[in-house]
């Protein structure tokens, strides 16, 4: 099986993507934009960054909305079959809120970066990079929806005019995984959210889950590993695809990739789309709350997320 390319301005794009996540789930995005030195300058820093001493990388530890540095074994994507933590530690950037967001859950903290006297472009390129991506991740959202029949659905105020949105950079540590003993560089999970933009370095190790058989995803020069997540499952009625997937470390080599999720409005309620329900087929997922979503998950993965009091 292949996965599928989307070209992300071509007057076609939302008809491919249509076929991706109705058939995969994952597909290659190409003709994004972005910048080849932008995503250049961000493997530079964050790999700057992980090679820090770990005294240097605490000072940026995550704060409890999970913004900052994760360590190594930090989260734990598929408890029920894990032993350790996933071999890889993160750092989480976040949009800033807006002085009206910050009673909202995961709004009430700020970006946490490195010192700058150590670190001193890291902010800038992220900042860039975070805000590159929010402009291309909102464009693929409404080839989401025209792909789903409801073209301009995501215009309404209340959606994703405050989207909320997480620049993740990864690093594997060069651990072989043992999916026996319950060693994985990620363990196998759905993404929660609307949409994952992925980039990752030319290491493999990224496997989907197709029809029982876990089948590798290649790196392709300068295209996007675009996958939709649960929100997208429920909005579509279950038409469009929140495919498993995992990393696998065979080679014992290290790894970086940066995935970037693009999601709604903390309370932007996600209920199916008319043009995917019918008589024949009825909804089958209730309303959710965007926000009540991530929270519910961040609670089964993150050992560092600390939920408000209720
Ligand atoms: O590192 C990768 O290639 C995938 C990471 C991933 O699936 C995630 O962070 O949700
Ligand atoms: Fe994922």
């Amino acid at each position: 099986m292949s996965i599928p390319i989307v070209n992300c301005f071509h007057p076609n794009a939302a008809q491919q993507l249509r076929h991706a996540c109705v058939n995969v789930g994952f597909f290659y995005l190409k003709g994004h934009g972005i910048p080849r030195q932008l995503q250049r300058s961000m493997y530079v820093e964050m790999e700057r960054f992980f090679k820090l001493p770990a005294q240097e990388k605490a000072k940026a530890l995550a704060d409890k909305n999970m913004r900052g540095w994760a360590p190594m074994y930090e989260e734990t994507l598929d408890p029920e079959n894990q032993t350790k933590g996933d071999t890889k530690e993160a750092y989480h950037v976040c949009r800033d809120s807006l002085p009206d967001e910050v009673h909202l859950p995961l709004h009430d903290t700020t970006n946490v970066f490195p010192d700058p006297l150590v670190m001193p472009h890291f902010q800038a390129v992220t900042t860039a990079y975070f805000n590159a991506m929010s402009h291309l991740g909102l464009h693929v959202a409404h080839l989401f929806a025209e792909a789903a029949g409801v073209p301009g659905a995501f215009n309404i105020p209340g959606m994703f005019d405050r989207p909320m949105t997480v620049l993740r950079m990864l690093h594997y540590n060069a651990e072989h995984s043992n999916l026996k003993k319950g060693v994985i560089g990620c363990g196998a999970h759905s993404d929660f959210g609307l949409l994952t933009l992925l980039s990752t370095d030319t290491e493999p190790g990224l496997q989907i889950e197709k029809d029982g058989q876990w089948i590798d995803v290649p790196y392709v020069e300068n295209a996007f590993i675009v996958n939709i997540g649960d929100l997208a499952e429920r909005w579509t009625n279950g038409l469009f695809r929140s495919t498993r997937h995992r990393v696998v470390n065979t080679t014992g080599r290290e790894r970086y990739s940066i995935p970037f999720f693009f999601e709604p409005n903390f309370n932007c309620i996600v209920e199916c789309f008319p043009s995917c329900v019918s008589v024949e087929n009825l909804a089958k997922y209730p309303p959710i709350k965007a926000g009540q979503n991530l929270l519910n998950k961040y609670e089964q993965i993150h050992a560092y997320y600390t939920p408000d009091p209720k």
